[in-house]
């Protein structure tokens, strides 16, 4: 009997509920432009009031690891993604990461920054977002997360408008989060203007880069991409 349960648990943290898993070109971060597959996982916590992925908040299949392992090797890229939704969100996805750098795969992993990141394989890069007020989502930030973070990972800030940019500017002039990881500040699509947002940090001088999500230049703004 006890046999059976511990069984079954562990076949649990083995399958996780997936939205999509997809070959393109990395939008966003430093790996901008490089083939990446990417492993969208179902379901988040919060709610950003811009978020482009919130047919991943339901729905999905349940896939093992093995099962998972497999779609992404078909690829053959070298690096992959894995994102969501919230990832973290499921326990699973760490056993998922470490499995994918098992395996000589370079890995990036894109959380929302409300949930602990230190069970993250070290190997993997993580992406942490700092929540803005424009998102909604601003009390979601697990500020914990910070001395946590390496050269290897990054913090980005997702911004809706001049004031979130402002917010963001006078977080960092007070704590210079880019001595911790490269910070990058990542316009809303269609709501903050990139050219605006560029002008904005080369006058104060920031330390930061700023990325538009290349896919959607490239694609538009739909799943899959
Ligand atoms: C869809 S989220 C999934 C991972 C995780 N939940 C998070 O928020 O980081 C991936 C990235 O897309 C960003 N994002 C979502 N909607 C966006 C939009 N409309 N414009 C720009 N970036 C967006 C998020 O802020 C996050 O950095
Ligand atoms: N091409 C592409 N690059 C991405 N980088 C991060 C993404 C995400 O949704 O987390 C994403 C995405 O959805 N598509
Ligand atoms: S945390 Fe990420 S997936 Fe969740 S609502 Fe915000 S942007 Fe969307
Ligand atoms: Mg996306």
């Amino acid at each position: 009997m006890a046999f059976t349960l511990s069984h079954d648990l562990s076949s649990q943290t083995e399958r996780l509920r997936i939205s999509e898993i997809f070959h393109s070109l990395q939008g966003e971060t430093s790996r901008i432009g490089l083939p990446t597959v990417f492993v969208r996982l179902t379901g988040c916590p919060l709610r950003c009031g811009y978020c482009d992925s919130a047919y991943a908040f339901h729905g999905g299949r349940m896939m093992s690891l093995d099962a998972i392992i497999e779609q992404v090797q078909s690829f053959g890229a070298p690096y992959v993604c894995v994102t969501g939704g919230e990832p973290l969100a499921q326990r699973g996805v760490l056993a998922l990461l470490t499995r994918l750098c098992d395996l000589g795969l370079s890995v990036s992993l894109e959380t929302s920054g409300a949930l602990p990141i230190g069970e993250v394989d070290p190997r993997v890069s993580r992406i942490v977002d700092i929540k803005t007020p424009g998102s909604g989502e601003v009390e979601r930030n697990l500020w914990e997360n910070l001395p946590l973070l390496t050269p290897h990972d990054e913090l980005k800030f997702v911004l809706v408008h001049r004031s979130d940019y402002e917010w963001a500017r006078d977080l960092l002039r007070e704590y210079p989060l880019e001595a911790l990881c490269p910070v990058v500040f990542s316009p809303v699509w269609e709501s903050c203007r990139p050219a605006e947002l560029a002008q904005w940090v080369l006058e104060d001088r920031l330390p930061v880069r700023v990325q538009v999500q290349l896919h959607k230049i490239l694609w538009g703004d739909r799943p899959g991409v």
